[in-house]
């Protein structure tokens, strides 16, 4: 079975959090615990959020004072690409003994004229309290928004419209490896009017990204593995209850944040839509639990999932007719 796995940026780096490199290291070992039991059985893509990473080296570029202009987003995403690329790589690769793994810097195409671009949604960098966010905003120029409690940056997230390094994925899945790409979305760029590759300042939802990712390579599943059990009813009240098999007509139905939880069913049910296909939301550490149809929400165009085999029928035997 080919899966693809998109991995939390707050599953890496923790709402609260410093964002020290040793805490995230420490994330990152964990979560490729999880994946390499996934990668024992399947062909395994993964994809990785960079919300709160990007936003922190935004923050370090605009406190620079030797820069004459900040560093432009689609730079700061490929930086971001760099760093937990090369933790993830390192990880799967310890926990993937003689296993190849890659990791891909790989762009995003986006369209020049999406209205995204002018109404920022994207939740980048740390949380702060309502007056410090207020006071940053005037400071620096950014818009704020507020996430759950919190107050944090947002910035332009236009929709991925295609990896462009898709083939080199597929190529490299044919090969063998577990392949780490499209982190942060893919780094943003456009195809400008003379048909080349141009970046833009925007960070794009990892989890639409990897909705995207997952058609076009034909993958059997899609995981978006996170922080919370599932998609939950009553989130946020004593009530609180995770909802484990949907159809995307049932998710679509319930009203979820845009900047959190909103994306990712929106992915998930592009996803099934599309091709059929099985996706799923839930915790990372209950990743083989999701497959097996026992942990998370899962999403299937009929709304029922009994296990992997639901996934890809065996094929029949047919020399015995
Ligand atoms: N109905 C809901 N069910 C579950 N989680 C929800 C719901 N609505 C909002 N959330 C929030 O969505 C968060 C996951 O989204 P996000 O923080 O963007 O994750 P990640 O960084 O892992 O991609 C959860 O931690 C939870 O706070
Ligand atoms: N780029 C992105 O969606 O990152 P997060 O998942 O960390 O928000």
């Amino acid at each position: 079975m080919r899966i693809v796995a998109a991995l939390g940026g707050n599953a890496l780096m923790r709402r609260g959090d410093k964002p020290d490199a040793r805490t995230q290291i420490a994330n990152v070992r964990s979560a490729a615990k999880q994946l390499a039991l996934l990668a024992e059985k399947h062909e395994l893509i993964i994809t990785h959020g960079n919300g709160p990473q990007v936003g922190v080296l935004a923050l370090e570029s605009a406190n620079d004072d030797r820069l004459s202009e900040c560093y432009p987003f689609d730079t700061l995403g490929a930086e971001t690409q760099g760093m937990i690329g090369y933790w993830l790589l390192q990880a799967m690769q310890n926990a993937l003994p003689g296993r190849q793994v890659a990791s891909l810097v790989s762009q995003t195409l986006v369209l020049a004229g999406d209205p995204a671009f002018a109404n920022p949604t994207k939740f980048v960098g740390e949380v702060y309290d309502e007056a410090t966010a207020n006071r940053l905003a005037s400071e620096k120029g950014w818009t704020v928004k507020k996430d759950g409690e919190h107050y944090r940056r947002v910035v332009g997230s236009p929709r991925p419209q295609r990896v462009i390094e898709t083939r080199m994925a597929r190529a490299l899945l044919h090969a063998g490896a577990v392949v780490i790409c499209a982190g942060g979305g893919g780094v943003p760029v456009i195809r400008n009017e003379h048909g080349k590759l141009q970046g833009v300042e925007a960070v794009i939802d990892k989890d639409l990204t990897a909705a995207v990712l997952a058609e076009h390579l034909d993958a059997d599943a899609l995981l978006i593995l996170t922080d919370v059990d599932g998609v939950q009813e009553g989130f946020g009240t004593p009530e609180a209850k995770r909802v484990d098999r949907a159809t995307p007509a049932s998710l679509r139905a319930m009203d979820l944040p845009a900047g959190s939880m909103g994306p990712k069913v929106e992915a998930v049910c592009r996803f099934v839509e599309l091709t059929g296909d099985m996706a799923a939301i839930g915790r990372l550490e209950d990743a083989i639990g999701i497959i097996e149809g026992t942990s998370g929400t899962i999403v299937t165009p009929g709304g029922n999932y009994g296990g992997p085999d639901d996934i890809r029928p065996p094929v029949p035997d047919r020399t015995t007719n």
